[in-house]
């Protein structure tokens, strides 16, 4: 039976009416490289929980928005336009509880962010504001353009041995980042600024990695993003095959 993996959607405003959505290219990643089947989860906070009974893993995906930071306890708001605030009541339980059950789970850029929250940790709400920093975001252009190489990533780790290489060259569209990490989380990514790239989750027995690129975008045109993909629907086809042999 094939995996089936969660995406929580965002909140938007599209065509005057409040919609639930996220961008397609996360699902079809899924569907290309992890052999998988997407379904989007309506942000609808903690009820959602719920849907966990029915998945076999969950990508949490990238969103413009960022995640507000009264929800790690910082009440300067750098960024107060750009909130998804039922996305936030959402996906922290839904971490939570896919890692208490031992679910693989998948952060991309802002569900690398929200698993640093919701297990603890603090963003940089401007990186490019930190002494030192670079400027991350994506600029202008065409969405080639924004999703265009930028600059690179040493790995170790989990992720050095799935993606088979110490360093890789990623895209960069993200103006916040990972400041105080999480207890519980390793890093096993970092850019040549310092910048937290990626991170494990210590004690999670299967996949709980997250990154702050986007290996989504054109997946199978480059075989580190093709490998991550393809390592976590394994790990979701294998908690699928636990569940079953435990039922
Ligand atoms: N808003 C956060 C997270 C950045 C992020 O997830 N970017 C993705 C862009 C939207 C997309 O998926 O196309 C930040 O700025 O750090």
């Amino acid at each position: 039976m094939i995996q089936i993996i969660g995406i929580p959607a965002c909140t938007r405003i599209i065509a005057n009416h409040h919609q639930h959505a996220t961008p397609a290219r996360y699902g079809e990643a899924l569907i290309r490289a992890a052999d998988a089947i997407p379904l989007l989860i309506p942000p609808e906070g903690e009820r959602m929980i719920a849907v966990l009974d029915r998945l076999d893993g969950i990508l949490f995906d990238g969103s413009p928005s960022n995640v507000a930071p009264a929800r790690y306890g910082v009440a300067r708001d750098a960024t107060p336009d750009v909130h998804d605030p039922d996305r936030d009541a959402t996906t922290l339980p839904l971490i939570q509880e896919a890692l208490a059950r031992g679910m693989p789970i998948f952060g991309i850029c802002r569900g690398m962010q929200e698993l640093n929250v919701a297990l603890g940790g603090t963003l940089h709400q401007e990186v490019h504001e930190v002494a030192g920093r670079t400027d991350h975001r994506a600029g202008t252009g065409t969405r080639a353009e924004q999703f265009a190489i930028k600059h690179e990533v040493a790995l170790t780790g989990a992720l050095a041995r799935i993606v088979s290489a110490a360093t890789i060259m990623v895209n960069s569209v993200h103006g916040q980042a990972i400041d105080r990490l999480a207890p519980g989380l390793v890093v096993e990514g970092v850019a040549p600024d310092g910048t937290i790239e990626a991170v494990r989750v210590e004690t999670a027995s299967g996949f709980a990695l997250a990154v702050q690129w986007h290996p989504e975008w054109e997946v199978m045109a480059y075989p580190d993003r093709a490998r991550l993909f393809a390592a976590f629907g394994q790990a979701c086809a294998a908690y699928r095959q636990g569940l079953a042999r435990a039922a």
